[in-house]
This record gives structure tokens, C-alpha cells and sequence, in this order.
């Protein structure tokens, strides 16, 4: 039996259906240690070093059929003329792992590359610019990866119909000069600050499309974001701007059992009033020299199960409604 915040986590005797790793917020910088806003230390090189221990832990493991990294792959602090050689470090990274690793977009991605660029850099399985796509491992299983910074400030041309929305947007929700800051926020609305952003319109129809889709075929959702979309997972500065309409999406359906995220670094759980479990992953950066957080997790008919590093709490998340047979 091993340790969790949230109870025991019993050992499975079953055989998963598969299992896949994890990472969050390697925040990868050439720089000297420093600290976060609130004053949390933050190891910009020894990021790297988790990284790198959590391939190593993969490939060992032998049976991890891909990767999820949940952004942030560099931080905003790396001199813009080395950014793009810190982005391609990182990936030469991810590229030592035996099977393929699926990114999104963080806040600190786009302090440093354009979104189109990234696109190309992250690998993205997409026919464009678009930063969002699914992918289905086996049939019982869907995995959405959403772009949570298709409507937000960052990362569009300043000239771009995005920015000058998104810009409008925060100067109605966010009356501070330095937008953020989320000072005199109260509750959930601080997470009006620039550091967030929202699922676009056409994403929210995309979404609902898939999961219209993965119903009918009776198969377990898992939806992957760089923003938290519960404030039981998070700190309410870190959630989504939008969170509340992809999850009322999310309802419509009962197939999203799961819903994973990075970005607010100390990680969270809990299991909302549908029964979807929101597991906000402990950050790569923010681990002292010598220790870690990433993890690997088994999937399996009726549960998921987070075999955290020493970083990383482990998490079992059984899910309400049992996977039914394909149709
Ligand atoms: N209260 C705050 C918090 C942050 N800032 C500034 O915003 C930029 C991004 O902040 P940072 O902490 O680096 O963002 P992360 O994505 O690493 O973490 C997100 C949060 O932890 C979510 O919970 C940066 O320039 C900060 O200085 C701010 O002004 N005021």
C-alpha cells in the first residue's frame, strides 16, 4: 500500500490496459536558482535533471506507451536569444524516451516562442497552428489535450483579433495596471490575471464534438490542460479562464473521467459533483537538488492509477461509472 493525500492506494493485481508518464512545469531556464512571485524556490537548471531522471525512470519501466508533458517547457526568466535553444534542449530530452510525448502550450512557453513556431517544435499532431488535438491509445480510451491559451494575451502577433479580445476581456475583468496581478480579486475571479487564458469558441465545439463522439463509442476521456480546471485542484489564481464552460461541456457527457493539468506547481486533487477527478500535477521546477516529481500512470477499465517519484503524491481515481463494452 503506498502513501497518498487523498488515502491508501491499494497495489493492482490486474494487468493495466496501459500505462503512460507524466511531467509538469519544467520551467527549463540557463540561470541561477531564484524564486516565484509568492517567494517558492525555483531550480531553473536542476529542472532539466528531473527531466532527465524521469526518462530514465520510463525507459527502465519498459511497459510506458507515451509520455503527457503538461507545459511550461521553459521559463520566462531565459534570455530570449537562447530560448530557442532551451526549447530544443528540453525536447532532445523528451527525445530520449522510448515512445512518443504528447505537449501543450504553458504561460512560459509563450513568454518565449511564437505559438506557430512551437507548434512545429513540440511535435503537435495537428494539421495547423492549432495547439489542440486528441489521440486514442487503445480503443477504450480518448485522451484530449486542450490549448487553454487560445484566448489569452500571449503568444498571438500584437496585431492579431485574439489579443486585441483577450486584451478587452482582461481590462473588464482585471481593473489592476499590472494585469498580473489579481490584488482585490476575490474568490475564483482571481484568476483573471495574464499569466491565464480560455478553450477559444471553436475549440469549445471541437470539444464537444469529440466527446459526442467518444460516448457513442463508450470510451473513457481523459482531458489533459496546462490550466486547472477545479478549484479544488488549484489555487483559484491558477485556474482557466473559461473553466467553467468546458466543464458544463464536460456534463453534457458522462464520459470524462479524469482531468489533469500543471501550472499551479504545489499540485492538487479532488473529485468534483460529477464524479471527474481533477489532479493539478506537482512541478518539475520547484524540486530541491536531488529529489524530483514526475510519475507514470496505469490505466485501467474502471480507475487510474498516479505512481508518483518522491515529488509526486500518488493518486488512485476510480471512476464513478464503470467503462461499458464498445458498442
Ligand atoms: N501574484 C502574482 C503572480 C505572478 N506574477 C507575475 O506573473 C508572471 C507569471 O508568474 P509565474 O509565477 O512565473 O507563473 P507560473 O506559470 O510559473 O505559475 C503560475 C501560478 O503559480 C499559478 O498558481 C511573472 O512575471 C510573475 O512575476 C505577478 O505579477 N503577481
Amino acid at each position: 500500500m503506498m502513501a497518498t493525500t487523498s488515502g491508501p492506494v491499494h497495489a493492482s493485481t490486474a494487468k493495466p490496459m496501459f500505462t503512460f508518464g507524466v511531467i509538469a512545469d519544467v520551467q527549463y531556464a540557463d540561470i541561477l536558482d531564484g524564486r516565484s512571485f509568492l517567494g517558492v524556490p525555483r531550480y531553473y537548471r536542476h529542472s532539466i535533471s528531473v527531466l532527465q531522471r524521469a526518462v530514465s525512470a520510463w525507459n527502465k519501466q519498459g511497459n510506458i506507451k507515451f509520455s503527457i508533458n503538461f507545459g511550461d517547457i521553459v521559463d520566462g526568466f531565459c534570455p530570449k536569444d537562447k530560448s530557442l535553444w532551451a526549447v530544443q534542449k528540453v525536447v532532445d530530452e523528451f527525445d530520449k524516451f522510448d515512445g512518443p510525448t504528447y505537449h501543450m502550450f504553458g504561460n512560459h512557453c509563450l513568454y518565449n516562442l511564437p505559438r506557430s513556431k512551437l507548434v512545429a517544435l513540440l511535435k503537435m499532431p495537428t494539421d495547423s497552428d492549432r495547439a489542440y488535438y486528441e489521440f486514442s491509445p487503445c480503443p477504450e480510451y480518448r485522451f484530449v489535450v486542450l490549448d487553454a491559451y487560445d484566448f489569452s494575451t500571449l503568444g498571438w502577433p500584437r496585431d492579431h483579433p485574439v489579443t486585441a479580445a483577450a486584451t478587452k476581456f482582461l481590462e473588464e475583468k482585471n481593473p489592476n495596471t499590472d494585469k498580473n496581478s489579481p490584488e482585490g480579486l476575490v474568490g475564483v475571479d482571481r484568476r483573471f490575471v495574464m499569466f491565464n487564458g480560455a478553450v477559444g469558441k471553436e475549440q469549445l465545439s471541437w470539444l464537444s464534438d469529440v466527446l459526442q463522439d467518444a460516448s457513442e463509442r463508450r470510451q473513457n476521456v481523459i482531458l489533459c490542460s496546462h490550466l486547472p480546471m477545479d478549484p479544488g485542484a488549484a489555487s483559484p489564481v491558477g485556474l482557466m479562464w473559461n473553466y467553467d464552460e468546458v466543464m458544463a461541456i464536460v456534463r453534457r457527457y458522462n464520459c470524462v473521467k479524469a482531468c489533469f493539468a500543471g501550472h499551479d506547481h504545489r499540485g492538487g486533487h479532488t473529485v468534483d459533483s460529477h464524479g471527474v477527478h481533477h489532479r493539478t500535477l506537482e512541478a518539475a521546477l520547484e524540486c530541491p537538488p536531488g529529489t524530483s516529481a514526475f510519475g507514470h500512470i496505469e490505466a485501467y477499465p474502471d480507475k487510474l492509477l498516479l505512481v508518483g517519484s518522491d515529488g509526486m503524491d500518488d493518486t488512485e481515481m476510480c471512476f464513478q461509472s464503470p467503462a461499458r463494452p464498445l458498442l
